[in-house]
């Protein structure tokens, strides 16, 4: 066969299965071409989106952070300075920031600072009224912050009178940021009365700090900022008395703008850009800040100087403890794992840190289904990681890497066995008490049988997440205990799974070098007493960028700083931080559904639907029982389930029942359909006068309606003795209802106690002022208990609107006087009440004289604030509240 003829024949075989039938030449030729270049896409495809055939392995990026202190290193070093006064120093623990409004870039980031320290501050207006500023002869702020020197210089002559004789007489000092005018053409300001000369809007260059000053304790003086700082902004100080000691120096740089001020002929001059007057002027300390907190190195210089300023009183500890979790050890696709060559650079880079960092190792998480599972080179890196698993420490992750919320307890059991069962084929010791789960799922929003199956399978009692109580910032993340579960705030460092290159670094490698430098990462363990990085397995392969990150970042600390480093096994740590935050321990619940992320990650199957749509939050003694039964008559209204020890009352938000959790407390309602019209509601007369249950119940139930009864105050002290006495408690069958109610505070403690339940509820207006503090007022409807129980019908019909719930319902065919009982009842037949029983309407003899006067003398300035409350409120004043205000 010639070979025109072979031609011939392969070319009518390929047209007839492509075409069903014999084709020309030309066609041939077009279909060669479709060929090459869908060969051509496919290769392209191929090779630029597998990384591992697109990279060329770029060097990993070396952690150079020039240090000048390690040339020198003891030739500038001072001790760590310790601010406490010895003494009696009379002054809290709290700051006060006095601003000119709370919206500014510049407020936010001093508030933002502030909490991120954890301390406690007041915010007031310059121009409005101080807050108090002593309280029983103690000062109550140890140090005063101005966002501008300008608006302490033109406060109210009064106000400032009144900072300066506090900041005198409790030696507190202040703190003023000095910001340069917008317009150029203000070069030069004098304060009034102060030997100071500020000069604006200057660009600066070659900061440095004094070497030696008082104030220096978590900074370590010594380093230089060589670069051009990027705004034209700043303020110097010319001062002009022995009393002003520099604290940081720059040279003025070129100006940006030709005419701005100040001209060539102050470049390169090195003037001062922080100051502190040692209080020898007027008797008051002050340090003064030539911009704000933008500037990264004035967050140490903050916290300093609240340190210096408040005689140690608002400090933070040196001592930074850091655990940096490698996330995902043997999962990860092709091209994204580690090899040989990457765990020894990880053993050798940890070994260099072990000299920086006390304790440190790398906390490995693995999945042992993924085991063997990259390519050659990668493989050898899962031998070469077990090989030298014991320089490591290791915590358990899930054995296919799986989200726990997706599954049951009989699941996760089985999971984490077989990962339990992997690390002791493969002889990895774990860290029994430590676990985090992938994506952070089922941690919070609490899944609890991820809970349960940790703790059975292994005991764990730490873990940590980013994701409480919101993904925020890394400044304000917190931690909480749950089912004994200690769980940890979590911070990111900037590296996530897919960040493997410099060069493809989000925002390009100066983003990643500027939160080393100063940035994020640095004011994260500048703030943070205990930080845990989370790092995956893919960020240490490839270009190695966290080994990079971290060993920056460490370099980076321990030049500008005197924190001292160290790393400590988790359950050492965890009991540390609750030690520090014991304030944490309890969770705050939060409704899943209100936010994207937490919906995600939640438990598989819940529906947002089961929680309350209003409240009744009592107090107890009230007609709370009547109403619940009342409203539970509605066709359209579905009330809690009953709890075998507190009844028809759930007492969530308001004591140990709010530890259980969120499954627990929404087990207690009925699962209704998404598209339900029906109202849920509980009713908890403990809630009224608890301090922590309006938060709670805003926190996971903003858009609650609230219900309140009121009746009078000293017939509700009185129902509760009754309540008490009929409950056989001793106290109160030992003491009249008048000794217990002028029982003084050296009686026994469960005098006191009596006294307290009879009286505090009974203080309206200040329980309701405190549930204002978290709901709107138009969530909020107050009842009159009196009317409750004389015309229900009335008060039904009130509520029904306030509710807005369909479809009406009239009471007045279902609720029926009993005059055996004396109140209103169901009605069953014609002649069949279903009345509550006999522990609600008592019969009891009448209140005595003697107390029923120290009652009005107790209630009469706290129901003069309730008719205040009621009538701004628009609430119909009650006829009792009327007699008692009018008496
Ligand atoms: N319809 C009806 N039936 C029975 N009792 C009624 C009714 N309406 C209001 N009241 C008044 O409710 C008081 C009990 O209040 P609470 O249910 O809030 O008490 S508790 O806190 O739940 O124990 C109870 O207080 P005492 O009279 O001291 O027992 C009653 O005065």
């Amino acid at each position: 066969m010639s070979l025109r003829r072979h031609f011939e024949n392969i070319k009518n075989v390929a047209c007839r299965i492509l075409f069903k039938r014999r084709c020309t030449l030309r066609k041939v030729l077009a279909i060669v071409l479709i060929f090459s270049v869908v060969s051509f896409v496919i290769l392209n495809y191929f090779f630029f989106h597998s990384s591992k055939y697109t990279k060329i392995p770029s060097l990993p990026p070396v952690p150079n952070i020039r240090c000048r202190l390690d040339k020198d290193l003891g030739l500038f070093d001072q001790m760590a300075r310790n601010h406490d006064t010895p003494g009696n120093v009379r002054i809290g623990k709290r700051v006060l920031v006095l601003l000119e409004t709370p919206y500014t870039k510049s407020a936010k980031k001093i508030m933002a600072a502030l909490s991120a320290a954890r301390f406690e501050y007041k915010v007031e207006d310059t121009g409005g009224k101080l807050p108090a500023l002593t309280h029983f002869e103690k000062g109550r702020f140890g140090v005063v912050i101005f966002e501008h020197l300008q608006s302490y210089v033109n406060m109210a002559y009064w106000n400032r009178q009144l900072v300066d004789k506090y900041c005198r007489d409790f030696d507190v000092g202040m703190i003023f940021f000095v910001s340069s005018p917008d317009e150029f053409g203000i070069e030069f300001e004098r304060i009034p009365d102060y030997p100071l000369l500020l000069q604006y809007n200057l660009a600066i260059k070659n900061y440095r700090l004094n070497m030696i000053s008082d104030v220096w304790r978590i900074i370590r003086p010594g380093e230089l900022i060589e670069e051009r700082f990027p705004d034209d902004d700043w303020t110097v100080f010319h001062p002009n008395h022995t009393a002003f000691e520099p604290l940081a120096y720059a040279q003025i740089a070129e100006p940006l703008h030709k005419n701005a001020s100040p001209g060539y002929d102050m470049v390169n001059r090195t003037l001062i850009t922080a100051l502190l007057d040692t209080g020898k002027i007027d008797g008051i300390k002050k340090i003064l800040f030539g911009n704000n907190l933008k500037f990264w190195l004035h967050h140490p210089l903050l916290l300093d100087s609240i340190s210096y300023l408040s005689h140690g009183k608002l400090s933070l500890p040196l001592e930074r403890y850091i655990q940096v979790d490698v996330d995902d050890v043997f999962v990860g696709a092709i091209g994204t794992r580690i090899k040989a060559k990457d765990v020894e650079a990880m053993i050798q880079t940890q070994e260099r840190l072990q000299h920086k960092v006390e304790g440190f190792h790398f906390m490995l998480g693995f999945s042992g289904w993924y085991f063997y599972h990259g390519d050659d080179e990668e493989n050898e890196g899962d031998k070469k990681i077990l090989e030298e698993k014991d320089k490591f420490w290791w915590f358990g992750h899930m054995w296919r890497h799986e989200q726990p919320h997706k599954f049951d307890q009989d699941y996760l059991e089985k999971s984490m066995s077989n990962n339990l069962e992997f690390a002791k084929e493969k002889g990895i010791a774990v860290i029994h008490q430590y676990a985090v789960a992938p994506h952070h799922s089922g941690v919070y929003p609490v899944h609890e049988p991820l809970y349960n199956v940790w703790k059975k399978t292994w005991d764990i009692r730490v873990t940590s997440t980013e994701e409480y109580p919101k993904l925020h910032p890394f400044y304000i993340r917190r931690g909480f205990i749950h089912q004994g579960i200690m769980v940890l705030p979590r911070q990111t460092c900037g590296l996530y799974t897919h960040t493997i290159y410099i060069d493809e670094y989000p925002g390009g490698r100066e983003h990643l070098d500027d939160s080393i430098k100063g940035g994020e990462l640095f004011q994260s363990f500048l703030y943070n007493p205990i930080n845990i990085f989370m790092t995956h397995q893919s960020n240490y392969a490839n270009d190695r960028l966290a080994l990079y990150t971290f060993e920056s970042a460490i370099k980076f600390v321990q030049c500008w700083t005197n924190l001292q480093l160290k790393q400590v096994p988790p359950l050492e740590l965890a009991i540390k931080y609750f030690e520090m935050y014991p304030e944490e321990k309890t969770p705050i619940w939060k409704n899943p559904c209100d936010y994207k992320r937490h919906q995600a990650i939640w438990s598989a199957n819940k529906t947002c639907k089961r929680l309350p749509n209003f409240l009744v939050i009592g107090p107890q003694k009230t007609g709370t029982t009547a109403l619940y039964t009342f409203l539970g008559m509605h066709p359209a209204v579905k009330s809690n389930y009953n709890s075998p020890e507190t009844f028809e009352e759930v007492q969530f938000f308001n004591g140990n029942n709010y530890e259980k959790g969120l499954d627990w407390y929404m087990d207690h309602f009925p699962n209704l359909t998404n598209d339900s019209t029906e109202l849920l509601f509980e009713k908890s007369a403990t809630y009224f006068d608890n301090a922590d249950a309006p938060m709670r119940a805003f926190a996971l139930v903003p858009k609650t309606k609230i219900i309140s009864i009121l009746v009078d105050p000293a017939k509700r002290a009185y129902s509760w003795y009754q309540h008490m006495r009929a409950h056989t408690d001793p106290t109160a069958l030992n003491y009249t209802f008048y000794d217990i109610l002028t029982a003084p505070d050296s009686a026994p403690r469960r005098v006191r106690g009596l006294r307290n339940r009879c009286l505090e509820p009974g203080l309206y207006a200040q329980h309701i002022l405190h549930w204002l503090d978290y709901f709107p007022a138009q969530q909020l409807f107050v009842i009159d208990g009196e009317l409750l129980r004389a015309n229900p019908v009335l008060v039904m019909d009130q509520v029904q609107k306030f509710l807005t719930v369909e479809p009406y319902f009239n009471y007045t065919e279902h609720l029926r006087f009993d005059p055996k009982k004396g109140f209103y009842c169901q009605v069953l037949t014609d002649d069949q009440n279903k009345c509550l029983g006999m522990s609600k309407g008592r019969q009891y003899p009448p209140m005595d004289i003697k107390s029923g006067e120290f009652l009005k003398q107790f209630y009469s300035k706290p129901n003069l604030a309730l008719s205040k409350l009621l009538t701004k409120l628009n609430f119909h004043l009650p006829k009792w509240l009327d007699d008692n205000v009018g008496a």
